[in-house]
């Protein structure tokens, strides 16, 4: 279908590089878009779909290689489903750390059980720019917020992320439970499918 060894990650966030690259092997060499422009398309879509595959074209013109972007964020059920696809931009682009006080300031008197939130992750993996026939896989994690941070691993929402399955924050899973249970993990095991990889 398309030469698989070597693929652009349309993404500028190192904590996803790495995890992708776990999840891939070294079957697959992801190459980070860094390494061909510093500069992020803007996010205009209006779902994760669409910025998904705005992000893949994007890398896919620039680097001249197949591309594979991920486009994911944390929906609050209290907050009908923010900061959503803006997740990344909530606390204005000042980064993780104002995104998430501004999250546990959001959900400050909202008791444990309205505090249900998902993960979401769409990966849109394109074999050139104008690509009619994006592939595209999601993958959902279920969870709940948490009233302070907890943990050292991951990247993002992670320290605020409960975790059902496991009795602890997505922080502190170790990189390897999180890779086999996370949205990102779902989401990476249907494109193995697509793809024939396994
Ligand atoms: O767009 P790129 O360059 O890929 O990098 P980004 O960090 O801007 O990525 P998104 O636009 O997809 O925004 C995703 C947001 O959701 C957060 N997020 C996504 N997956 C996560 C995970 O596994 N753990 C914690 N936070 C996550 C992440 O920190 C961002 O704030
Ligand atoms: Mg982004």
């Amino acid at each position: 279908m398309m030469n698989l060894t070597q693929l652009v990650l349309a993404s500028h966030n190192a904590g996803k590089l790495k995890e992708l690259q776990a999840m891939l092997g070294e079957s697959v060499q992801l190459r980070s878009i860094g390494e061909f422009s510093q500069v992020e398309p803007e996010e205009t879509g209006l779902s994760f779909v669409e910025n998904a595959i705005l992000k893949a074209r994007n890398a896919a013109r620039i680097s001249g290689l197949p591309a594979l972007a991920d486009d994911s964020g944390l929906a609050v059920d209290f907050l009908g489903g923010a900061p959503g696809i803006y997740s990344a931009r909530y606390a204005d682009g000042q980064g993780d750390a104002a995104n998430n006080a501004k999250l546990l300031d959001a959900l400050k008197d909202v008791p444990e059980a309205e505090r249900g939130a998902q993960f979401v992750c769409v990966l849109a993996l394109v074999r050139h720019a104008d690509d009619p026939l994006p592939i595209l896989c999601e993958g959902l994690w279920h969870g709940r917020i948490l009233h302070a941070a907890s943990g050292e691993h991951g990247f993002g929402y992670d320290p605020l992320f409960w975790v059902p399955e496991r009795n602890v924050s997505s922080a502190e899973l170790s990189p390897a439970d999180k890779n086999q249970i996370s949205h990102r993990a779902r989401a990476m095991a249907l494109l193995r499918q697509r793809l024939g990889l396994k």
